[in-house]
C-alpha cells in the first residue's frame, strides 16, 4: 500500500469570482519508507499542500489518502498516522523539553504507564535527554528543532511531514537534522514527506523530489533523473531548480510580503 496518495489536490483561496489558485490538481504516490522532497520558489504552493495533506486545510477539490486513510472523511485516522513540524515553531518555550512532549504524550492518548518510558527514549533518540529538564528558551535553534522532531515521533507515526525543516539552522545543526531524518527511515521505515529550499538537502536526503512553481507540479523525478533532465553538464539541483522555476519578468519567483514576513519570522526564532 501506498504511503501518501494524491489525485488532482487543489486548493483555492479567496472569492469565487477571482480565487487565487495555492496548489493545482497535484498528483503523487509516495512509497513506504521513502523519503519524498517538495521544491518550489516562494508562495509555489508548498506549506498549502502540507496543510491539505495534514487535515488542517480542507481541499477545494481532488482527493488524497494518507496510510489509506481518507484526508477529508476519515481526518482522524490520518491525525493518528501522521507526524507534522510545521514552519513556525512549535513548543512552548516557557517550559521544559520533557514537560513539552508530556502535553503531547497526553494529547497523542499515550496511556499513563507508557509515558515517562517513551518520553524519556524520545528525548534520547534525538539527542536531548540530558537537557530535558531545562527550559526550552535556553536551547539552541537546532535543539529546538530535535526537539519538535521528538513531539511529532512520540505516538511512532508511519508518515511524517516536516515543512522546512532546516530553515535558520547552522550547517553542523542542519547536518544533525539530516542523520536524525535518515536514522528514522532506517529504524521505523518513517515515510517522510519534506519541503525545502536548500537544493543540497533535497540532493542528499531525497528519493524523489518534485518540482511546484504557480501551485502546479512542473517536474518530478530522482535527483540523479531531474538533473539529467537539465541541457547543462554536471548540472547541480541548483541548477534543476531555476531550469523549472525561472520567471524573471514575475514577482511570484520571489514570493509576497506575507511569504516573506513568515519565513523569516520562523528563522529569527529559530537562529
Ligand atoms: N490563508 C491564505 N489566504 C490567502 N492566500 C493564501 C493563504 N495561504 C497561502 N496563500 C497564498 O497561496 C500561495 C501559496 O502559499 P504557500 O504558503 O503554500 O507557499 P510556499 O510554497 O509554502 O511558500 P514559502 O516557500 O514562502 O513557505 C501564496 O501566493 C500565498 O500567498
Amino acid at each position: 500500500m501506498a504511503m501518501i496518495e494524491i489525485q488532482e489536490l487543489t486548493k483555492r483561496f479567496g472569492p469565487k469570482t477571482a480565487p487565487k489558485v495555492a496548489v493545482d490538481g497535484f498528483s503523487l504516490t509516495v512509497e513506504p519508507g521513502e523519503i519524498f522532497g517538495l521544491l518550489g520558489p516562494n508562495g509555489a504552493g508548498k506549506s498549502t499542500l502540507i496543510k491539505m495533506l495534514t487535515t488542517l486545510l480542507p481541499a477545494s477539490s481532488g482527493r488524497a489518502a494518507i496510510a489509506g486513510f481518507d484526508i477529508g472523511r476519515q481526518a482522524a485516522g490520518v491525525q493518528r498516522r501522521i507526524g507534522y513540524v510545521p514552519q513556525a515553531l512549535s513548543v512552548d518555550s516557557t517550559l521544559t523539553g520533557y514537560e513539552n512532549l508530556l502535553i503531547l504524550a497526553k494529547l497523542y492518548g499515550v496511556p499513563r504507564r507508557q509515558r515517562l518510558d517513551r518520553i524519556h527514549a524520545a528525548l534520547h533518540y534525538v539527542g536531548l535527554d540530558t537537557v530535558a529538564n531545562r527550559l526550552v528558551n535556553t536551547y539552541s535553534g537546532g535543539m529546538i528543532r530535535r526537539l519538535e522532531m521528538a513531539q511529532a515521533t512520540l505516538h511512532r507515526p508511519p508518515v511524517l511531514f516536516l515543512d522546512e525543516p532546516t530553515v535558520g539552522l547552522d550547517p553542523v545543526a542542519r547536518k544533525t537534522m539530516w542523520d536524525l531524518i535518515l536514522q528514522l527511515r532506517r529504524d521505523y521505515q518513517t515515510t517522510v514527506f519534506l519541503t525545502t529550499h536548500f537544493m543540497e538537502e533535497a540532493d542528499v536526503l531525497c528519493d524523489r523530489i518534485a518540482m511546484l512553481y504557480n501551485g502546479q507540479q512542473v517536474a518530478m523525478g530522482t535527483p540523479a533523473a531531474l538533473k539529467a533532465t537539465v541541457p547543462h553538464p554536471e548540472a547541480t539541483m541548483d541548477d534543476v531548480f531555476i531550469h523549472y522555476t525561472r520567471n524573471p519578468l514575475t514577482t511570484t519567483n520571489e514570493g509576497s510580503y506575507r511569504d516573506t514576513s513568515t519565513t523569516r519570522r520562523t528563522a529569527k526564532r529559530l537562529g
